[in-house]
């Protein structure tokens, strides 16, 4: 056994404050299990695309109390460099096993530091707290929150006075002040002088959502609504009685939090079978609409009935069709996506005279275009009103497409006519992703290694007309470690993702329609394109 690991396991078992850590710990010193104390101890979790996030457990690679302090401390240290000596911290939590003490530790972190700390009431979505950070004037928020991963993991979400989360350098000099902190003793920790919020915050959040609908449009359209064990339920169904839509009949099995998420493999609306208990009912009770947020409520996924079936609608569907009513309604300003996102967006906004930009992934990049209207990514989320929320939200999200859900329904449309008529009028747009998740991480960087050393040349049958490598960023985007193909109507992006073990490819075809008499065919030829160019790039890639 190697002396210098062991030495640095006792060092971090004898400042761990966590008695479950500790006894964790100990137990793999004295089993001298090497393999795992490597796995603990090589480096430390790293911000992400959604700030730190990997499993609970002790060591400086996982979310723990101790791994908790450092970053607030780090955090309390950038804050105070940056001229913010005494401003105001505010804390939000979700529901998963101990994000209530690492939120109580932050704050007593922040408090020590000589900051203010104020920590939200309850466990609540997300986007409460990124709204919160700007009504009560913070200079930083902080959301303890693994969002949809695993019950075994957590994360942290670090955001600056602006609501939206850090990026290049903050980011870099963040991390540097918490590799900088050397060692828990020199943290002061008070046991006291922080502020709870109350619920004046919720009721400020709720009010703010008014400013998303149309006065007077119509508000019919009825919902069937999971929070997938997640926090969003009570906001959710605040926001929608506020209102004046009916009210969402829940999934019960998944309506209260519960970290351990029974009911589903993973608690993300994007994974296969997540869905199942609010398919089972909607065909129980008929919905115009199923709503599913992601457990810490900032992503948004919609169903729809599609024949005799109910089916999920894409990120990059719902992401349209909230533009298009956006537009319709009148919208000005910048509509931003993601690059891995479909290019349909630009479409619609330059038909409507709109500025467009593409971001790189993650809404700390979306939230910050110019003069954003509205922002969104394929992996369901929204930012439907950046005034209030600079991040994505979905609650709102949720508002605006049971708006579109009613004033179609008084037109006696559904969602799926709008996508035709958009298919028909911009060609159809159609998206699909290859994601593999991995045990072992060097996978991922053995694909991406792959598809660099010997990179593809055609894929489904298309010559690759361009190939760049995002790491060396380009001349709107800063430098990230993706591979970017463009083909003849056609476009994939491989990256590794930054909140899971996983690699994702996103896939974009475009195939010209001719009228509505044409759209099945075009789906069809759409569908067997992106299923060749899948099967040829996890050759490529080895996956
Ligand atoms: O986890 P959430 O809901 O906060 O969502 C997070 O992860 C998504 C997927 O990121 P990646 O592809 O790097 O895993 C990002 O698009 C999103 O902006 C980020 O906040
Ligand atoms: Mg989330």
């Amino acid at each position: 056994m190697q002396d210098g690991l062991i030495a640095q396991a006792r060092a971090w078992l004898a400042e761990d404050p966590d008695a479950e850590t500790r006894a964790e710990l100990a137990g793999l010193i004295d089993a001298e299990d090497h393999a795992e104390l490597t796995a603990r101890f090589s480096g430390t979790l790293q911000f992400g695309t959604a700030g730190l996030r990997g499993e609970l457990g002790a060591g400086p690679t996982r979310m723990n109390r101790s791994v908790v302090i450092r970053a607030a401390a780090g955090l309390a240290a950038y804050l105070k460099k940056n001229g913010h000596e005494n401003g105001l911290v505010v804390i939000g939590y979700d529901a998963r096993h101990k994000s209530e003490e690492f939120a109580r530790d932050t704050a007593s972190v922040m408090t020590g530091a000589g900051l203010d700390a104020a920590v939200l009431p309850r466990p609540l979505p997300t986007p409460v707290l990124a709204f919160a950070i700007r009504h009560l004037g913070a200079v930083a928020g902080v959301e303890v929150t693994a969002s949809h991963n695993p019950p075994r993991d957590n994360g942290y979400k670090v955001y600056l006075g602006d609501g939206s989360q850090i990026v290049p350098p903050a980011d870099a000099e963040i991390a540097a002040e918490i590799a900088a902190v050397p060692s828990l003793t020199v943290v002061p920790r008070p046991t006291e002088g922080w502020q709870i919020l109350d619920d004046a915050v919720v009721d400020a959040y709720l009010a703010r959502t008014d400013a998303v609908l149309a006065p007077g449009s119509p508000r019919t359209a009825r919902t069937v609504y999971t929070a997938m064990h997640g926090v969003g339920k009570d906001v959710l169904l605040a926001a929608f009685a506020r209102a004046g839509f009916p009210e969402p009949a829940l999934v019960t099995e998944q309506a209260d939090p519960d970290p351990d998420f029974p009911t589903v493999a993973f608690p993300n609306p994007e994974e296969p079978g997540a869905m199942d208990l609010a398919f089972a009912k909607a065909r129980e009770t008929d919905p115009d609409l199923v709503i599913a947020n992601d457990p810490d409520a900032d992503r948004c996924a919609v169903a729809v009935r599609d024949g005799d079936d109910w089916r999920m609608l894409r990120g990059d569907e719902v992401g349209a069709l909230l533009a298009a009513h956006l537009v319709r309604r009148g919208a000005t300003g910048t509509f931003a996506e993601s690059i891995v996102s479909s290019s349909l967006l630009g479409r619609i906004a330059d038909k409507a005279g709109l500025r467009h930009v593409e971001t790189l992934t993650g809404f700390k990049w979306i939230a910050r275009a110019e003069g954003l209207r509205y922002g969104y990514e394929e992996a369901l989320g929204y930012c439907v009103d950046p005034e209030g929320v600079r991040d994505k939200d979905g609650i709102t999200a949720a508002l605006l497409i049971t708006e579109l859900a009613s004033v179609l329904k008084a037109e006696n449309r559904t969602l799926l006519d709008l996508l035709d008529d958009l298919a028909v009028e911009h060609g159809l747009h159609a998206t699909d992703q290859l994601s593999v998740r991995v045990q072992d991480l060097s996978l991922i960087a053995a694909a991406m290694r792959r598809l660099r050393e010997q990179p593809p040349t055609h894929l489904g049958g298309l010559p690759i007309t361009r190939s760049e490598d995002l790491t060396q960023g380009t001349d709107t985007l800063p430098p990230t470690d993706g591979l970017r193909y463009t083909l003849e109507g056609a476009r994939v992006i491989v990256r590794p993702s930054g909140t899971e073990p996983k690699l994702k490819c996103y896939l974009e075809v475009v195939v010209p329609v001719a009228g509505h008499a044409d759209l099945p065919s075009a789906r069809a030829k759409a569908t067997a394109l992106l299923t060749s160019i899948k099967r040829d790039l996890s050759t490529a890639a080895g996956i």
